[in-house]
């Protein structure tokens, strides 16, 4: 099935950035908030999104030359201007914001091929949105992007639950190509080959986009393993056995990640990675009991880059 028109719900932080991943993409896409000032905000996102990552593609081809001559190799117009074409990427911010249009009616859905919700990560807030869209058009596919959430509950709204499936896209979409594709015990292998054969064709502003298949279990696959390592992490600090830094450095220089559990936590927000973890101890149980020293800092406010103070202060 051809997808052309693409339908996001909640211009927040991920409906905001998928709509634009979309654009970026070639797809018209409609965005539907709340109302038409919560919509117009994620515009405002995506516009900013879409200015740093022309800057920044700007900017590439002139380091690659700054770096090249800093060797003494002095190059000629024509070598620069090929290297400019070479790994130059044009990205015309009118025609992308172009291919957006807002909405804060649910019939403005009625021509999209692909629908993908990005509300707040409530059961009860996507069961109704689902129960808003039951109709739309036959072949649509309809997509959540919870984290946590059951997508088989939210299907049994829609007249056909098996075009439904989580798509799980990461924070910021645009730099991060994953997507977990999580179907349900309805979703048809038909919807499930689209999703992940559409997926693979697009590209973010840094590389070609990666769908993985998950089954629908709590965490999926990324935060099922992240999220734990950051709360061991958190209970090693508590305890005493290192300093945040020594953990961060250690997890850096001794096991290869580009960063370390507790400044990823941080940057994450340490509520989301309380709310996460909290999912996952229900789920399976005392072997992922949340870290007394998250709950803290949870209460205390000390939400990590956004409230300045985390496990480290900005
Ligand atoms: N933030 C992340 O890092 C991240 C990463 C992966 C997945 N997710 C998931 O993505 C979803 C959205 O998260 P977010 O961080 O963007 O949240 P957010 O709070 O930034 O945005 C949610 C948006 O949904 C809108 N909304 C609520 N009900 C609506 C309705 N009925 N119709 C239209 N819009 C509605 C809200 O007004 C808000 O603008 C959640 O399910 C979350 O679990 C978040």
């Amino acid at each position: 099935m051809e997808i052309k028109t693409v339908g996001v719900i909640g211009a927040g932080t991920m409906g905001s950035a998928i709509a634009e991943l979309f654009a970026f993409n070639g797809f018209n896409v409609v965005m539907k908030d709340q109302n038409m000032d919560l919509a117009r905000s994620g515009y405002s996102g995506i516009e900013k999104i879409l200015n740093d990552m022309k800057r920044i593609n700007d900017e590439k081809p002139e380091k690659e030359i700054a770096r090249i001559e800093n060797y003494g190799i002095k190059l000629s117009d024509d070598q620069k201007n090929a290297i400019r074409k070479k790994i130059g990427v044009q990205v015309d911010v009118n025609a992308m914001l172009k291919r957006i249009s807002l909405t804060d009616k649910y019939s403005d859905l009625s021509s999209c091929d692909l629908v993908i919700e990005a509300a707040f990560e409530n059961q009860d807030v996507k069961n109704r949105i689902f129960s808003d869209i039951s109709d739309l058009s036959e072949h649509a596919i309809i997509a959540s992007n919870t984290s946590s959430l059951s997508i088989t509950e939210m299907s049994s709204r829609l007249k056909r639950p098996e075009n439904a499936l989580i798509l799980h896209f990461f924070n910021p979409p645009y730099l991060l190509p994953l997507v977990e594709v999580v179907p349900s015990l309805y979703t048809s292998d038909e919807a499930k080959n689209t999703a992940v054969s559409l997926i693979s064709r697009m590209k973010n502003h840094r590389e070609g986009m990666v769908p993985v298949m998950a089954k629908e279990r709590e965490g999926f696959i990324v935060n099922r393993l992240l999220i734990p390592l950051i709360n061991s992490a958190s209970d090693l600090l508590d305890s005493g056995v290192a300093s945040a830094e020594d953990i961060d450095t250690a997890m850096k220089k001794g096991a290869g990640f580009p960063m370390g559990p507790l400044e990823l936590a941080d940057m994450i927000g340490i509520d989301v990675v309380v709310d996460v973890m909290e999912v996952l101890e229900r789920a399976y149980g005392e072997r992922y009991k949340t870290s007394v020293i998250l709950r803290r800092m949870r209460e205390a406010n000390r939400l990590g880059r956004k409230t300045r103070i985390g496990f480290y202060k900005y």
